[in-house]
Order: structure tokens, then sequence, then C-alpha cells
């Protein structure tokens, strides 16, 4: 979460008080259920794979991941290899949206923000924009670290289709929502695809074949 500022600009720009401490409560409950597991990362990156191969798309952006996450690494080599463009966010000053670069196997990470690695390929706009999550509800609401990074960053890409991933273990029954939260169109977990019932749907003229 960003601290509270004493501007009044600032104030304007962040959560209300009462809905910032329901999401640090959710995000702090949410960071105990995380995992590292192979098995459930490889399920996510299949249905992941399954569902961008319905889209006609050139570019995704997808992550590295950190410490306990489900790790999109087999995906990124995968959708290389079926020929698509790769990026990966390069982490800014908090209150700036991210930056893709291209990604390509073997290239060198750089160490950035918050324990995150980016390429130090060119800056590239993805067609696609993966979106990591800490805990999600059917309505396409995500919770992450509380950066505001992604809400940033999908505020400044409107023609991205964002896509959620998390585990199943990671779904509430309603997330908290602040004025800036943008409800994702679809989320996969390990277990399934799941059309959220809020989400705008940005990047529609893409679809090749309903799923
Ligand atoms: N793999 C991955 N890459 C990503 C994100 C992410 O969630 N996952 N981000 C999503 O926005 C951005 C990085 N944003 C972040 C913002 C804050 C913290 C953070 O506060 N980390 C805590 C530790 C969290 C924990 O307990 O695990 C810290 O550094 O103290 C981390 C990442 C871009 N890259
Ligand atoms: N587009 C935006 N413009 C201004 N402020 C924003 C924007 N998006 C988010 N914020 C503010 O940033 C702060 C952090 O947002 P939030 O708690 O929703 O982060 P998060 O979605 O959990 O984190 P992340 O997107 O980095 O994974 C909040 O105070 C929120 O109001």
């Amino acid at each position: 979460m960003v601290a509270p500022q004493n501007t009044p600009e600032h104030r304007m720009h962040d959560d209300p008080p009462d809905i910032a401490a329901a999401k640090r409560a959710l995000r702090d409950a949410s960071k105990a259920l995380r995992s590292r597991d192979a098995a459930l990362s490889a399920d996510v990156c299949h249905w992941l794979r399954t569902h961008l191969h319905t889209r006609k798309i050139r570019s995704v952006a997808c992550t590295w991941p950190l410490e306990h996450e489900i790790d999109l690494r087999p995906l990124c080599h995968a959708l290389h290899q079926d020929g698509l463009i790769i990026g990966l966010p390069e982490t800014p000053k908090k209150g700036h949206p991210l930056t893709f670069r291209l990604w390509r196997p073997g290239c060198a990470m750089q160490p950035g923000r918050f324990g995150t690695q980016h390429p130090e390929g060119p800056v590239m706009t993805p067609d696609i924009v993966l979106v990591p999550m800490l805990a999600f509800d059917r309505r396409g609401y995500r919770l992450g670290y509380g950066g505001g990074y992604y809400d940033r960053t999908l505020a400044a890409l409107p023609h991205a289709r964002p896509v959620g991933y998390a585990s199943s273990m990671q779904e509430k029954t309603a997330i908290p929502t602040g004025p800036h939260d943008i409800a994702l169109p679809v989320i996969v977990t390990e277990r399934e695809i799941i059309h959220c019932s809020a989400g705008k749907n940005p990047g529609q003229d893409d679809v090749t074949t309903p799923d």
C-alpha cells in the first residue's frame, strides 16, 4: 500500500482508509496461503497457454517469479517457442506504471526493486498483460502487493487485455475495491479459466475462437 500522504491531491488518489485497511488485512492473510508448487505452476501455465491460443495476439507481458509465487518461466519459453513476443516488467518507483522489456530465452536479467528482475532489452507494448494476484474474486477484482502498479499500468495501456492468474486457493467472495481498481475480464487458475462478471473486455477484436 502506498503510505498515506499529506496533501489533498495525494489523498484523492489513495484508497479511502477503511478500504486500505481491509486490503492490508486481506493481503497479509493471502500471503500466508502462497507456496511455490511446481505442479500447480505447470497447470496454471497450461491453462494460460490454452487461453492465449484462442486470441489473435503477437505479444504477451509475463512475469518473472518472486519467492512463493507461481512460476511462469515455462510459459515464457513455451510462448516464445510459439512465436510470440515476450515482455517482462521493470518495476519503477511507486506511483508510476510498469514498463515491459523484451525477453528472450537465456537473456541476462537485471536486479530491480522489491526483489524483481527484468531483462535489459528494449521496451515493448504488449497485447496481453498477465497479472499476478495475491487474492481475487469472480467479479474480476484482484489484490496485489499494494504498489498499485498493475492498476496504473492497465490504466496506461487501455488496448492491452489483462489476464489474471493465481492459485484457486486465493479466491475470495469479494475483494474490497477502491476507485482505481480495474476488474479483469478473465482469470486463470490451476483448475479453470474464469470469465469474470465485472471485467471490461478491452482488446475484444482479437478474439478468434470462443473459449
Ligand atoms: N513476479 C512478479 N513480478 C512483479 C510483480 C508481482 O506481483 N510479481 N509486481 C506487482 O505489482 C510488480 C512488482 N511489485 C511489487 C511491489 C511490492 C512488493 C513488496 O512489497 N514486496 C514485499 C514482500 C512481499 C512478501 O511478503 O512476499 C517486500 O519487498 O517487502 C513486491 C513487488 C512488477 N513485477
Ligand atoms: N491508476 C491509479 N492512479 C492513482 N492511484 C492509483 C492508481 N491505481 C492504484 N492507485 C492507488 O495505489 C494504491 C495501491 O493500490 P492497491 O492497494 O489496489 O494495489 P495492488 O493492486 O494490491 O498492487 P499491485 O497492482 O502493485 O499488484 C492505492 O492507494 C490506490 O488507490
